[in-house]
């Protein structure tokens, strides 16, 4: 209920903020956490430092931003990048899915599914910039994009890392990485957890595309230069064929994957299994 208000004053102080800004006549909005520039072809920066993990918040303001976008009948396409130096994004929030709440946990979940559907099905074309380190939650996003273009830094690694913090890819996760790299490559990198470099990411098809690190940008627009040349209603009916199966299978159980989220969350041995992978985090910087 408390979020659900959070919610509603997000969208209300984003779109005073929205109008503001426009009226200066930079075309660009923001919350704190995603900065979206409607100048040329829009684009979506996380900025949620240090590593742009997807906190409740993130999330929250994430769809916001993707909500006012898809109302915005201007704006075709979107590209998807981050702010924060070498990091994409680190993925879903491991706070909050550490020791909280059953609540927290379902709450938290919902807004994931709801992130996801938005992005999945959205009608706009999206293109990721993949500027920096992208597992898990990070890959997810970048997976729901039409196009990936990723910087050629072998320190950047992408992937659904998820059975290496002792968890489980959910199905719809698994589902996309399947549409996008095939069953055989899906099952072998989901039980590894394989994090891949720019060049193996490349080779399997999780990116369509690798690029010298300064031309990350100026790819990911001529892509979408390519893109808007399609016209909309073809694409658009193209992409929801393509992707309307997967994205339903979700629909159609979303509350029983809620539950299933937070029972499996919830149990000791995960939660175990996540606090050693934060210490081992944290000892990293030793
Ligand atoms: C039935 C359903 C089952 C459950 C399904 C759940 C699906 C889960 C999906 C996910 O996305 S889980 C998250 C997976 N993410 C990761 O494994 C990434 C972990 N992070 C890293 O590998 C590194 O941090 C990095 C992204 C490569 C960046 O490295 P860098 O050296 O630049 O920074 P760090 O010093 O490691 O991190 C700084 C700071 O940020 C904290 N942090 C990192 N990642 C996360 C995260 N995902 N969530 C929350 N916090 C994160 C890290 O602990 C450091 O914190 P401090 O020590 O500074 O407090």
């Amino acid at each position: 209920m408390a979020l659900a208000a959070a919610r509603r004053l997000l969208l209300h102080a984003g779109s005073r903020l929205g109008r503001r800004e426009a009226v200066d006549g930079a075309r660009r909005f923001a919350n704190k956490r995603v900065l979206v520039e409607t100048e040329g072809p829009a684009v979506m920066k996380l900025r949620n430092p240090p590593v742009n993990s997807l906190s409740l918040e993130c999330l929250t303001e994430f769809t916001i931003s993707l909500e006012k976008l898809e109302n915005d009948k201007s704006i075709r396409g979107v590209i998807l990048t981050s702010e924060c130096p070498g990091i994409f994004s680190a993925g879903l929030d491991l706070l909050e899915m550490y020791g909280r709440n059953p609540a927290h946990y379902a709450e938290y979940w919902k807004n994931v599914q709801e992130l996801w559907l938005r992005l999945y099905t959205s009608n706009m074309i999206l293109v990721s910039a993949i500027n920096g380190a992208s597992p898990a939650g990070g890959c997810l996003l970048a997976l729901c994009c039409d196009y990936r273009v990723m910087a050629d830094n072998p320190k950047y690694t992408i992937g659904l890392n998820e059975s290496l913090l002792g968890i489980v890819a959910p199905f719809w996760f698994k589902d996309m990485y399947v549409n996008t790299i095939g069953h055989r490559e899906a099952e072998r990198a989901l039980q590894l957890g394989t994090l891949f470099s720019p060049a193996e990411a490349l080779k399997v098809g999780v990116v369509d595309e690798v690029v010298p690190e300064d031309q990350v940008h100026s790819k990911a627009r001529s892509v979408m230069t390519k893109w808007l040349a399609i016209p909309d209603h073809s694409r658009q009916l193209t992409k929801n064929m393509m992707r309307k199966a997967t994205a339903d299978n979700l629909i159609k159980q979303r509350e029983a994957d809620i539950q299933n989220f937070t029972s499996f969350i919830s149990k000791d041995s995960i939660q175990k299994s996540l606090h050693m992978y934060l210490e081992k985090l944290k000892q990293k910087k030793g």
